[in-house]
């Protein structure tokens, strides 16, 4: 694993953060692929059938993972992430979020799923992390116009309680640029109301940073 991790590294020369190569391996259906898996994810997570149900389900589950096993391959080569054409790029780690620049901003649409629950209907708190991530880290690669950042800190502020299941927005921006360090906030909304609000530090990458 350590030298597949060099040989990547001597491919990738610039750090291991590069921003990603477009692909369109895995063709026509790998949206589709990553789509069903992620509501297989939903019916795990909301699932209450009888025990047979559950043992036919894992015998199919565990088929594909036998079907797909031969094919693993390290991240430079899979099109996870690389998809430019597909939600996400074809990411099935993110929570799927939807943006675009305006102006000297970063905004769009985020959605939890019944994956992303907690209890009682808010979605889990380590879950709202992960879609800031992926949130500031765009807005500091897009709005700085340099890919090769890494995320020193994400501070999160809890307001409310973020609901699955339903369209939120996100609106993002870059605070202050001092010299590597990109700060960074954002928040999301349910209309009117800030369910939660983030910031970060971004640290521009030196070459060969990994
Ligand atoms: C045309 C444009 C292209 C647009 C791009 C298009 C598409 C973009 C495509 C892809 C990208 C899109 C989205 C990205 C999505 C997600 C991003 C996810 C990112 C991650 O998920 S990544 C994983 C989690 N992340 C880590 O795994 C980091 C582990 N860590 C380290 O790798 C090092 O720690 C590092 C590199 C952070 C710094 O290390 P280092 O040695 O390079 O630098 P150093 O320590 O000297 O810090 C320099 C200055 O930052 C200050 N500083 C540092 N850390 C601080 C802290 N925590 N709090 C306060 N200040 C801090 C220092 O105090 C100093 O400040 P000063 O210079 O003022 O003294």
């Amino acid at each position: 694993m350590r030298d597949a991790h060099n040989g990547a590294m001597a491919r990738h020369p610039g750090g291991g953060f590069n921003p990603p190569e477009p692909t369109r391996k895995g063709g026509p259906d790998y949206g589709r692929l990553v789509a069903a898996v992620r509501t297989l994810q939903d019916h795990v997570r909301s699932v209450d059938a009888p025990d047979g149900v559950i043992t036919r389900a894992a015998d199919l589950i565990d088929g594909v993972n036998t079907l797909l096993a031969p094919y693993a391959a390290d991240e430079w080569a899979s099109p996870s992430g690389r998809r430019t054409d597909l939600p996400n790029r074809g990411n099935l780690l993110t929570v799927p979020l939807t943006t675009s620049r305006a102006g000297d901003r970063i905004t769009g649409t985020a959605r939890f799923a019944r994956y992303h629950l907690g209890r009682n209907g808010a979605a889990h708190g380590g879950t709202l992390g992960l879609l800031f991530d992926s949130l500031l880290g765009q807005t500091a690669a897009i709005l700085t116009g340099s890919p090769y950042q890494r995320t020193a800190f994400l501070h999160i502020d809890y307001r409310a309680i973020v609901p699955i299941g339903k369209d939120l927005q996100v609106d993002a921006g870059v605070d202050e640029i001092d010299g590597r360090k990109v700060f960074v906030s954002g928040r999301l909304c349910d209309g009117d109301t800030v369910l939660t609000e983030a910031h970060a530090l971004f640290v521009r990458l030196k070459p060969g940073q990994p």
